[in-house]
């Protein structure tokens, strides 16, 4: 091994962390000098503004850059060399010469793509791995053959870093794979943003973590699009999203908003859980028809009329006005909300024509005695009356979405009466089957939003009169200074001054941009925000409401969804791709496949691929890349002592590095938490704990290092996917699983088991 190059790499990394101190340190003095400073008038208040929030994201990427911020290099055959790295980093020379080139830049793609076959232009590939600022080991690979240097360092180099990566023990939070990304995987990655991309792939695949490198990649590759529009990532619950946070924050990026379905109404906090029967059938996506005809249901008639008392006589409103009056404001197309002001008008028209005839009638039949004027004044008595609003409030009600769908719950309407049944609830928290039907209701609502509108208006032309007396400013200074240049000096004409390229509408429409929060909270507080780009991730879980709901926020259809069929546990979830995207862009959309497992060892995905072929003696499960030699290990239990022989269990199996997960149906919980002092669980548990305690349904898109799964008949029998949840729970671990039962083994876990009976348990 050549000291000589870890020495000449070690002066590298040393030389770039130095930069990297140089570059965060200028960043903090400028935001720390910013904030301090008394910004007075908007001008200035947004050019703070803008660079405290350009530099905070610069001192985000530096700060990410921390661990591991070169990773690799590439030594080309012309001779040209670049390091590469998590961000990329320049000198701080007039060319601003790289110094590491990001992971993302197209130059380093080679990285990830090269073989011997097909080189694209390397000699040689190098991995760098440190630790902190310390050059721990180099991994050289040959590309060019012909190439006869040797550094010592040369061996089967990806495999060695990859093994590593996958074996090393697990900390509860996922890591980002820049140094080992496959090429299956980087072309999953790179693929264009337009358009749908479906990532199907077996456990362990690398859905997830390929979904968080693209969302990464499309911020990078196209960040002026993006990061105005944000990008959303949707995951099945707050623990998984806990478990993946960490990623993109790690590659630099922090602009993302990370989602549940149910996080996804601003103002509703779904804290309620629905049984599966009911979730199942609210996620249907008759129930869109059936809000669309509740909502029908309250633009009413009177039956046969109402009267209303006016100070110029009684008026009558019958059911031909309102029917009348009803028809038009339907006529229009416009949500319920936004129709109200149509019918509410109609009707006001058809009780001041009502007056008009009462009061101006001739009594010896000729015409009316009232002129235009007259009327207009009846009219506006009749429009301030309270008590034609009243009426006009009963017949058609203004509504909220909130008020609808606790209306629709309490006695839900059109819709069999079984279903019917499975969802009525009084009051009680909104859950997260709720979310996508009042979002389906305030698309039907609509919101009344012109006041807000017109104040938004009248703030667009002070700013735009704002912006035109600098641009007036800033034409008048031109005029001194290049007055003179000219004349030395014919190419100073040719300077633009920014009264050249902007008018006031554009500068004040970029102040407009600058001034507000990011995209992602801008979203977060936005129910109708169209976002740039949107993941899916356990795509296969959601609903068919829940895919109205994102596609209405993803107008372009700009879209990655992620997931794997096979493990779809959710009742109201879609058994294919087709059935999801049909009726959104037709069969316009690409499929692409993983195929090989970097979670789970070969030992473990046997065991799991039983509980599939029992379903489907034609599955294949997708390749491990690992083999441990540990045998997974079943052991039976007494019906009286499954606690005990858990906790035992567990004693056993504790990793001493990493962490271990018993996934057990959630009726067991109590009683395996008492036994297991020390586990997390509940909603939210904490995954970086040791032990942690999960329901099948939890355990979805997590790993660890050991999985202990408990009363696998249970979790069989426990819904209609049940076949799906135990192999969701079985497919968990990195390195070790062990199942625990009472009673017989299921069928189909007879294969690849070791077992261990009652007897042979230690005590706990
Ligand atoms: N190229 C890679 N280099 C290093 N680790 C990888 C690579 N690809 C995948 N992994 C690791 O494999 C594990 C499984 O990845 P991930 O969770 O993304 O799979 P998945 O397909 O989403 O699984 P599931 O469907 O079971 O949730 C993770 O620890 C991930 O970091």
């Amino acid at each position: 091994m050549s000291t000589e190059e870890f020495q000449k790499e070690q002066e590298f990394i040393t030389g770039l962390y130095a930069r990297l101190d140089d570059l965060r340190a200028e960043a903090e003095v400028t935001v720390q000098s910013a904030l301090t400073q008394v910004a007075s008038g908007q001008q200035a208040k947004l050019e703070r503004d803008v660079l405290v929030a350009e530099q905070s994201g610069l001192l985000a990427a530096f700060n990410a850059g921390e661990s591991g911020l070169c990773f690799g290099r590439l030594d080309f055959q012309d001779g040209r060399q670049y390091h590469m790295g998590r961000i990329g980093i320049r000198q701080n020379d007039a060319d601003r010469t790289p110094l590491v080139v990001d992971w993302r830049a197209d130059i380093a793609r080679p990285f990830y793509l090269a073989t011997g076959y097909s080189p694209m232009g390397l000699r040689r590939r190098r991995h760098i791995t440190t630790e902190g600022r310390t050059v721990t080991a180099l991994h050289d690979e040959i590309l060019d053959l012909t190439d006869t240097t040797r550094t010592g360092h040369e061996g089967s180099a990806a495999d060695t870093v990859l093994l590593a990566a996958l074996d090393a023990a697990r900390s509860g939070r996922m890591h980002d794979i820049v140094q080992t990304i496959q090429a299956e995987q980087d072309r999953i990655i790179r693929a264009s943003h337009q358009g749908v991309l479906v990532v199907e792939g077996g456990p362990g695949t690398g859905k997830t973590v390929v979904a968080l490198h693209r969302a990464a990649y499309l911020l990078y590759a196209y960040r002026d699009l993006l990061a105005r529009r944000g990008v959303l990532i949707v995951g099945p619950n707050p623990a998984f999203l806990a478990y993946i946070g960490e990623v993109l924050p790690s590659l630099g990026e922090t602009g993302v908003l990370l989602a549940t379905v149910g996080e996804l109404f601003p103002g509703v906090t779904a804290t309620g859980t629905d049984t599966a029967a009911a979730a199942e059938v609210k996620g249907r996506s008759a129930m869109a028809d059936a809000l669309a005809r509740y909502v029908r249901d309250r633009q009413t008639v009177p039956d046969p009329g109402i009267e209303i008392e006016h100070d110029d006589g009684t008026l009558v409103l019958d059911r031909a006005m309102a029917e009348d009056a009803r028809a038009a404001a339907r006529q229009t197309g416009l949500p319920h909300n936004l129709a109200r002001p149509h019918f509410a008008f109609r009707i006001i028209d058809a009780l001041t024509e009502q007056l008009a005839d009462r009061i101006g009638a001739d009594p010896y039949g000729g015409p009316n005695f009232l002129g235009p004027d007259d009327i207009a004044q009846l009219g506006k008595a009749v429009a301030l009356s309270g008590d034609v609003h009243a009426v006009i409030d009963t017949l058609w009600p203004m509504l909220t979405p909130q008020q609808l769908v606790t209306e629709f719950l309490a006695e839900p309407a059109h819709l069999a009466h079984i279903d019917a049944e499975l969802i009525r609830r009084t009051g009680g928290p909104w859950t997260p089957a709720d979310v996508p039907l009042l979002d389906e209701a305030a698309e039907l609502l609509g919101e009344d939003d012109s006041a807000a509108r017109a104040a938004e208006e009248a703030e667009r032309q002070q700013r735009i009169a704002y912006a035109q007396g600098v641009l007036d400013v800033a034409y008048a200074s031109r005029t001194y200074e290049f007055e003179d240049k000219e004349e030395l000096d014919k190419d100073a004409s040719e300077v633009l001054g920014a009264h050249d390229i902007v008018d006031a509408e554009r500068m004040a429409e970029r102040h407009e941009e600058a001034d507000h929060r990011s995209a992602a909270e801008r979203a977060a507080a936005d129910r109708t925000w169209a976002f740039g780009h949107i993941i899916v991730d356990e795509a296969q879980e959601l609903s068919a409401m829940t895919w109205r709901l994102l596609m209405r926020r993803c107008p372009t259809r700009s879209m990655t969804l992620v997931g794997d069929p096979a493990q779809t546990g959710d009742p109201a979830g879609c058994d294919s791709w087709r059935q999801i995207l049909d009726p959104y862009v037709g069969d316009r959309w690409e499929h692409t496949r993983l195929g090989v497992n970097y979670r789970t060892p070969a030992e473990i995905m046997r065991v799991a691929a039983g509980v599939r072929r029992a379903e489907d003696p034609a599955f294949e499960p997708p390749g491990s890349v690992r083999s441990t030699g540990v045998r997974p290990r079943a052991r039976a239990a007494r019906a009286d002592d499954l606690a005990r022989t858990v906790a035992g269990t567990v004693a056993d199996e504790a990793p001493q590095e990493g962490r271990l997960a018993v996934v057990a149906p959630a009726a067991l919980h109590p009683e395996l938490a008492a036994a297991l002092p020390g586990a997390s669980y509940g909603p939210t548990p904490d995954l970086t704990r040791d032990v942690v305690l999960l329901d099948p349904r939890q355990a979805k898109g997590l790993e660890f290092d050991t999985v202990v799964v408990v009363e696998p008949g249970q979790i069989l029998a426990g819904s209609p996917r049940g076949a799906n949840d135990l192999y969701v729970a079985l497919t968990r671990a990195t390195q070790r699983l062990a199942v625990v039962h009472t009673g017989a083994l299921p069928e189909c876990l007879r294969e690849g088991l070791a077992r261990e009976s009652a007897q042979t348990v230690r005590p706990a």
